[in-house]
């Protein structure tokens, strides 16, 4: 039986068990927080024991290397002082290439390789927004009390909608299986995480800690259901709410990691002129923080490249070896699953600009 046809009620199920997970408040400026981290979610896991470890018999081993379990024990095992603790390290100590679960973070704060990222996350965005696009809006999906779901509001015992209930069931099994102890995942219920079954990776401290406060998955939940869907998908209800539901699920975790990979990108430019950001991030200066960091080349370029594998991604490929120039310049071979300029416009419009909110968001708070 799934677990969530066990026990769906109103019980806070979820609130006790983040202690394994990177703590995650939502982000405090993010003016269009929901109201969604009242809903909870409860499910055959209700009264689980609050662990303080992941649910291995390796428990004190491992946990020793567990930089999210609020020990304050590093990776080599001393404690942190409260000190350096509160300042940026980059990546872990030596010790820790030694520890089997460490995963070296290091180079990843290079300007070329967070672009790299930022470039293969395109492909599996804009597939994923082509399969989303082949289903009609369905607007039921995203509105409560709407769909028989087995998820409740605590606060006000409303039924939730399908979207979150899909969401809070992927992120049950995601979290077990520790992939929001990962720097570069955000949850959309952080509070409702479920304890690890697995021993958590140590990914050393690449971002300043700030970047733990900072997770805009209300604003991102918002915009893809208010602009991203209306925008790429026809209008209307096939009653394909699982299949398209589905496919929500899989855009909003892609676009989630690509706008809070701000973080790592504002981190690398942070790093590659210290005194410019310093001395905004000192006057507090947002406007100032956004001119400086935001570079219109690379914008031209991410929009001109995603209009092309768009275009290449949205065609049905035969067996032959298809000839660039002709997809993308010839009429006739521009049947387009969804118009190539659409998912463009949504990246310009949308993804882009709220990954340099989340990068000026990490900056006001980097000298902290
Ligand atoms: O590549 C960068 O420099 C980024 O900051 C990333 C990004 C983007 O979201 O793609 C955002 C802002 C810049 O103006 C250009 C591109």
């Amino acid at each position: 039986m799934s677990s969530s046809s066990a026990l769906c009620s109103c019980l806070s199920s979820g609130s006790s068990v983040t202690s394994t997970h990177r703590r995650r408040r939502a982000s405090s400026s993010s003016s269009l927080t929901s109201s969604s981290s009242s809903s909870s979610f409860s499910s055959s896991r209700r009264g689980f024991s609050p662990p303080s470890v992941y649910l291995n018999k390796n428990k004190n081993k491992n946990n020793i290397n567990n930089k999210n379990n609020n020990t304050s024990s590093s990776s080599s095992g001393r404690r942190r002082s409260s000190s350096s603790s509160s300042k940026l390290k980059v990546c872990a100590a030596m010790s820790s290439i030694d520890d089997p679960n460490f995963a070296d973070l290091s180079d990843r704060l290079k300007l070329d390789n967070v672009r790299q990222s930022l470039i293969r996350q395109e492909d599996s965005i804009i597939f994923a927004l082509i399969e989303r696009s082949q289903y009609k809006v369905n607007d039921k999906i995203y509105k409560t009390n709407s769909i028989d779901v087995p998820c409740y509001d605590a606060k006000t015992g409303v039924r939730s909608s399908m979207i979150e209930f899909m969401l809070r069931e992927r992120e049950q099994m995601d979290g077990k299986i520790r992939r929001y102890t990962s720097p570069d995942e955000h949850a959309f219920y952080p509070e409702s995480l479920p304890p690890l079954v697995i021993p958590p990776m140590n990914f050393g401290e690449v971002l300043h800690e700030c970047a733990l406060k900072i997770n805009i998955n209300d604003r991102i939940k918002e915009m893809y259901v208010e602009n991203i869907v209306p925008g790429m998908c026809e209008s209307g209800d096939d009653n394909n709410y699982g299949s398209a539901g589905l496919c929500d699920v899989n855009c909003l975790q892609l676009i989630s990691r690509r706008i809070h990979y701000g973080k790592f990108v504002a981190e690398a430019k942070f790093r590659a002129q210290p005194d410019e950001y310093s001395d905004l991030i000192r006057k507090q200066d947002g406007n100032g923080l956004m001119q400086l960091l935001t570079n219109q080349a690379v914008e031209d370029r991410v929009v001109a490249r995603v209009t092309n594998k768009a275009a290449f991604y949205g065609q049905d490929i035969n067996e032959e070896v298809p000839d660039a120039s002709k997809v993308l310049t010839n009429p006739e071979n521009q049947k387009y699953k969804v118009a190539p300029e659409i998912i463009a416009d949504l990246y310009f419009k949308w993804i882009m600009p709220m990954t340099k909110d989340v990068q000026v968001e990490y900056l006001l708070q980097r000298l902290d």
